[in-house]
């Protein structure tokens, strides 16, 4: 089973400045990046360099100040209000920080709360299928309050998963879990772009995280500075650590994507300080781990 045929998402030339004159801030100066189908993406960067706001706008939670952004052939330029909710609803899945279940409602109800809103059967062969990879098959009838944050996160990849969109968002899903929660739910992304063609992007501070993405993006006061193919944990640090020890240039008039440029950058503290890399994490371990995965996780 594959998520929407050949849907792929992008920004184009992308800027957000938030206020003017003096409170004016550059938080994205001409961002051009494209998603493909199927592909998991990490966006990673110092405190401040515009990933939050570059997700936002990505997935129509935010306006951009200029340029476009699409998700499958559907241009957010300009689309109306309702048009736009229509299209986050439909579209687009969201993994959060702070998971963003509905404590009042089961995990069952909250896993298929969106299709429910929509008015959209639920296909159970699919949903079925996403239960049991997520292993949260004993747990549908719980409120999140009666689960665990990592079994409570599983059940937001599950929602967003069942309605198979073209693009799911997460930003940072991992944040709040212990190292071997964050490890399931990034293995349940990896499997669900490897087994299901799902488009992932995701907003990391995590370096092992971020490993096991097919690419991670570096940004840096609003440009793409880097970009990092199959990358290790290692490779990642080291990267956050170059842009670390760069002094900052903040040359406001870059056209915008480049991959190989590293531009200065003072990385934050918990960025820099909070994860040690490990080698043979991420998606290397997630592949060659994936029975002790599948094991927890279905
Ligand atoms: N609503 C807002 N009003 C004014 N400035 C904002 C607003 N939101 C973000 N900014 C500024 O835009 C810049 C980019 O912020 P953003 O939150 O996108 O960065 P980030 O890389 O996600 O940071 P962090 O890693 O700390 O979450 C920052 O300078 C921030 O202060």
């Amino acid at each position: 089973m594959t998520s929407e045929q050949g849907a792929s998402a992008g920004a184009e030339d992308l800027v957000k400045t938030y206020g003017s004159g003096d409170t004016e801030v550059h938080a994205l100066r001409g961002v051009t990046l494209s998603f493909r189908s199927g592909e998991f993406t990490a966006i990673m960067g110092p405190s401040g360099s515009g990933k939050s706001t570059l997700m936002h706008c990505l997935a129509g939670l935010d306006v951009a100040t200029s340029g476009h952004v699409h998700i499958g052939d559907t241009d957010l330029t300009g689309l109306s209000d309702k048009k736009m909710t229509l299209l986050r609803r439909d579209r687009i899945g969201f993994v959060f920080q702070s998971f963003n279940l509905v404590p009042t409602l089961t995990a069952a109800e909250n896993i298929t709360l969106p299709s429910d809103i929509a008015g959209r059967k639920v296909d159970k062969d699919w949903y079925d299928t996403v239960i049991s990879r997520l292993g949260i098959g004993d747990r549908l009838d719980h409120l999140p309050s009666e689960l665990s944050g990592g079994q409570q996160q599983r059940v937001a990849c599950a929602r967003a998963l069942v309605g198979r969109p073209a693009i799911i968002f997460g930003d940072e899903p991992t944040g709040n879990l212990d190292s071997r929660s964050s490890g399931e739910v990034l293995s349940i992304l990896r499997a669900a772009t490897d087994e299901f063609g799902q488009t992932v992007v995701i907003v990391t501070h995590d370096p092992r995280a971020a490993s096991y993405a097919d690419r991670v993006v570096f940004l840096a006061d609003g440009k793409i500075v880097r970009e990092l193919p199959r990358p290790t944990a290692d490779d990642v640090f080291e990267v956050m650590k170059n842009l670390d020890d760069v002094p900052a240039d903040d040359s406001g008039s870059d056209d915008g994507a480049t991959s190989d440029v590293t531009v200065g950058a003072e990385l934050g503290k918990h960025e820099s300080g909070s994860v040690a890399p490990e080698s043979g994490v991420g998606r290397h371990a997630a592949d060659a781990g994936s029975g002790a995965d599948s094991t927890q996780a279905g």
